[in-house]
Formats: C-alpha cells, structure tokens, sequence
C-alpha cells in the first residue's frame, strides 16, 4: 500500500494507490472517430495549415492492457482504437503537432474540415445545430482550456456556479455546497471570493478545473491542466483527476469518468491507460499502461532534483 501524505489538501479515494489493471472489455465505446482532418485558412493567403490528417479511433476486436507496449504508425500496423467509457487516454507530442486541434473537434468546440466524429453514440457534423452542441457540453462534457477561459468579472466561485446555473437542474442550496466541494477539493476554499486577475496562473487553472467538473460531465477534455502548477499541486491534482476517472464524482456518483488529456509532461504519463502521440497531425505511436500508477510527490521532488 502506497497511501501518500496527511498533507493531501484534495479529497481523493485512498484507492487509487491501489489501482488493478482496468477491465475495459466490455465497455461502451464513448468517442470515435473516422479519417478526420482539419484546415485552418490564413487571412491574406491562399494556402492553408494542415493540423489534423486523417485521424482514426476505431473499433478494435480485443482490448488489452499491455505492460508498456509501445506500438508505432510505420506499417499501417497500428489500429488506434476508439475511447470507451472510463478510460484515460493522453495526448502528447511536439508543439503544432495537432493536440488542441484534435481536442478540440472531440470536444465539439470546432468542426473538422473532413471525416466524421460519434460522440455519446450521437453523430458530430456540420448539421448538428449550435444549441444541439451546446447543451451536449454543458451536460456531459468539462473542458479545460489552455488558456483557462475564465470569466473576468467573475469571482472564483461565480466561475463555477455559472454551469451549473445554466444547466438549471439543481436548487440554489445544492449548487452553492457543490461550488464549496469543487473549490476545496482544488485546494481553493480560501480563495473562493478572488477574482482571476487577483489569482496565480495555477490558481487560475485549479478554478478552470472546478468549471469543468461542475455538472458532473461524463466526460472530461483537459489541454495542458498542469501546465501553471507547481510539482505538488501537480500530483494534487492528477491525484484527484485519477480518482475522479476510476470512482466517480462521489459517493452517490460512482460511475467512471472518462478522461482525455493534452500534456507536455512525459512525468505524469502513468496516471493514463494509453497515450497517443501526435506528430504534424497524425497519430505516430499509441502506448498502453498495464495499469494507472500515482505518483509518490516525494520521490518525485528527489527524482526531479537528482535530475537537474
Ligand atoms: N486558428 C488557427 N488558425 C491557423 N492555424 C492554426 C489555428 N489553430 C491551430 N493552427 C495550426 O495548426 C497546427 C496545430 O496546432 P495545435 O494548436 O493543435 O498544436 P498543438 O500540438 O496543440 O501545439 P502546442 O503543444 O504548442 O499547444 C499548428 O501548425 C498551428 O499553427
């Protein structure tokens, strides 16, 4: 047992320092995805960016969690499966390779300039109205962005209770614990009343994080979450991300959360069941982790210092 510090200012469930290789056979397949690419026009040129080429998550015949198995696009071998619900999947690789965009079409934030997204088992096209999309993500999708997208005028805990009064389910009374709950299990309960001009850059993102979980989505789209964070806060908040993908919200909302996460961090890459590089718009190597591992935040300040 592995348990980790008293000091620990994010509810997370002890199990996740416990964690069996996920059972993810029979699982209902959350996001797929067939030839997508993605142009961008530049103003005053008539050539234009390829970002996304020819992306595919498809159906794969058996699943299986392979010690670290690295598979590469060379020979057309590799088939990247699509994501089924309950997984964690990372995206990494080198800057302009196409990660924002991809997640952005997944998050049907954009459209793609061809091929065809299902998301939810719902099909994605340019036909799906604006309120259609908007309301999908309201209820079933967080995002965060790189760039947090917080609401300026608004405070901390304005930020957060904005989705969920949008969404309108839930009493004055619940909304206000939940915003409670969100900041302080991102370690921001004394902060609740800041503005985001009056917060850190992680603090800021640790509010963006809140945003995202606010209605409970069943699925959660992360561009660089701990991009601003410091190393403990970093594993704070993976911590609570893992234990969120693996447990649910909270006791009455068990249901596994699928998680799908854009970083540059190759350290935090044991908290995914798979990580698919991305390279001038193509997916160049899909990596399957037996299992989801925490990381120990003391040995990783010593591996971190050893190593500078
Ligand atoms: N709105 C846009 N207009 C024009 N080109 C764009 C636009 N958005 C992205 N691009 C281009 O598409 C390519 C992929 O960009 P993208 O932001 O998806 O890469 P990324 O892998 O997320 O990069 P980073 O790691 O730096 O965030 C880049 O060449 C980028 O310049």
């Amino acid at each position: 047992m592995n348990q980790k510090n008293s000091t620990h200012y994010l509810t997370v469930d002890q199990k996740i320092y416990d964690l069996e290789p996920k059972s993810l056979d029979d699982a209902e397949v959350i996001m797929e995805c067939q030839n997508l690419t993605k142009e961008f026009s530049l103003v005053g040129r008539d050539d234009k960016v390829k970002a996304l080429n020819n992306i595919t998550l498809q159906e794969q015949s058996e699943y299986k969690p392979i010690k670290k198995q690295h598979l590469y696009n060379y020979d057309q071998l590799l088939i990247i499966r699509n994501i089924i619900r309950g997984e964690f999947v990372m995206i990494r690789g080198p800057s302009g390779g196409g990660k924002t965009t991809l997640l952005n079409l997944l998050g049907t934030i954009d459209m793609p300039s061809s091929g065809t997204i299902k998301l939810l088992g719902q099909q994605i096209d340019t036909n799906s109205s604006d309120s259609y999309l908007s309301q999908l993500r309201l209820e079933s999708i967080g995002i965060v962005f790189q760039t947090f997208n917080l609401l300026a005028t608004m405070t901390a805990y304005e930020n957060v209770e904005l989705p969920m009064k949008i969404l309108n389910k839930l009493s004055q009374k619940v909304i206000k614990q939940r915003v409670i709950n969100l900041l302080t299990r991102v370690g921001l309960q004394d902060r609740m009343d800041h503005l985001p001009s009056e917060l850190s850059g992680g603090e800021q993102q640790r509010v963006a994080i809140a945003r995202a979980l606010a209605n409970s989505p069943q699925i959660v789209l992360l561009d660089e979450p701990t991009g601003d964070l410091d190393t403990k806060s970093t594993v704070e908040v993976m911590d609570l991300l893992l234990s969120i993908n693996n447990f649910g919200y909270s006791s009455e909302e068990t249901q596994k959360v699928t998680m799908i996460m854009v970083t540059h961090n190759p350290d935090i890459e044991c908290y995914a069941d798979r990580i698919l590089y991305l390279a001038d718009g193509q997916i160049v190597k899909q990596v399957y982790n037996e299992r989801q591992v925490p990381i120990d935040w003391e040995d990783y300040v010593k591996y971190l210092n050893a190593n500078n």
